[in-house]
């Protein structure tokens, strides 16, 4: 995984000092791009431990349409939490009594989280992060994109046009309020020789947090659209818009940095499992993981 290490390294040497939504500060470059062959191995980070249960939940999340946050607390992803807490917040006019990322938020944000999991009206009415990814996939204004676009790569492989997009327009002011706008806006399958690749444009990318996360996610989609339509894998393309680095991870950048890259684990998915719309997490394989310890760094909300 040298080639996220260059990254890395790109923004520390090149990054603009830029303000940002969240008031954090970052580094940021504008235009990048990543390849990763996916037959050398799955691009799971090895220099530090990436939460790979978290990865997976959120991708089967994605792909059966689901927008609340219930699915992923009770399987024990916190990736998605704090938008819709502080979504809550603010409609609740409580920001004086709980500033955001202070001791008594923290606290809070537990029990938020806890009645998620075990009240579902609450969870209807305070889990849902507006329609963000799994319903534009699944359902952009009565378009199934992620069906269509499997049927259309089974019949049509050398079409120019397998393409399935997040960014709705007019959807973007309700993703905003309890979630985000897309981050990974759009995705394109080409197929040549066999093999499926795909390519995504993300518009805005996290380099520490959300980056390893989003590479293993699409390579992983990537694994399981090829199986879909019986071709096997080729690359993942990573093309970014504002790629960038908070200023509160520099120096675990600069920590992972030290590190070297070691062996890629592989995927294998059961030759039982049930297609990509009904598969679960138990059918999806990760061998010989062997990373490095996690670093700790705070997500910008
Ligand atoms: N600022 C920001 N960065 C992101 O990457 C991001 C957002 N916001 N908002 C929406 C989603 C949520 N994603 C997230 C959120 C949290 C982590 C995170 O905290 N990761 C830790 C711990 C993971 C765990 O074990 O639960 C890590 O070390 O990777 C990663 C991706 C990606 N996205
Ligand atoms: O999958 C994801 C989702 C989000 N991010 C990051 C990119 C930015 O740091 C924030 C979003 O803030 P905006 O102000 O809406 O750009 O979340 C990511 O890297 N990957």
């Amino acid at each position: 995984m040298k080639t996220y290490h260059q990254l890395l390294q790109h923004i520390l040497e090149n990054g603009n000092i830029k303000k940002d939504r969240t008031g954090t500060g970052t580094r940021s470059v504008f235009g990048y791009q990543m390849r990763f062959d996916l037959n050398d191995g799955f691009p799971l980070l090895t220099t530090k431990k990436v939460h790979w249960k978290s990865v997976v939940h959120e991708l089967l999340w994605f792909v059966r349409g689901d927008t609340n946050i219930r699915y992923l607390v009770q399987n024990g992803v916190r990736i998605w939490n704090e938008w819709p807490y502080q979504h809550y917040i603010e409609a609740n006019s409580l920001q004086e009594k709980l500033p955001k990322h202070s001791k008594e938020w923290k606290e809070a944000m537990k029990k938020f989280v806890a009645k998620i999991k075990e009240d579902e009206d609450f969870a209807a009415r305070w889990g849902n992060l507006g329609p963000v990814y799994g319903k534009q996939w699944r359902d952009f204004n009565g378009v199934d994109q992620l069906a269509e676009v499997i049927e259309a790569i089974k019949t049509n492989p050398d079409s120019r046009r397998h393409i399935v997009t997040a960014w709705n327009p007019g959807d973007i002011p309700e993703m905003a309020k309890a979630g985000l706008p897309p981050c990974h806006t759009m995705f394109q399958f080409y197929v040549a020789d066999g093999k499926l690749s795909c390519q995504l444009y993300q518009r805005s990318a996290d380099t520490f947090l959300g980056v390893p996360f989003n590479i293993a996610s699409y390579a992983l989609l990537t694994h399981l659209v090829a199986r879909e339509c019986k071709l096997e894998v080729g690359d993942f393309v990573h093309t970014f818009g504002d790629v960038h680095l908070y200023s509160n991870h520099i120096e675990q950048a600069k920590e992972q940095l030290a590190r070297k890259p070691g062996k890629l684990p592989t995927i294998r998915i059961a030759d039982d499992a049930p297609g990509i719309f009904e598969i679960g997490f138990d059918d999806i394989e990760l061998i010989g993981y062997k990373p490095q310890p996690a670093i700790k760094a705070p997500i910008a909300v």
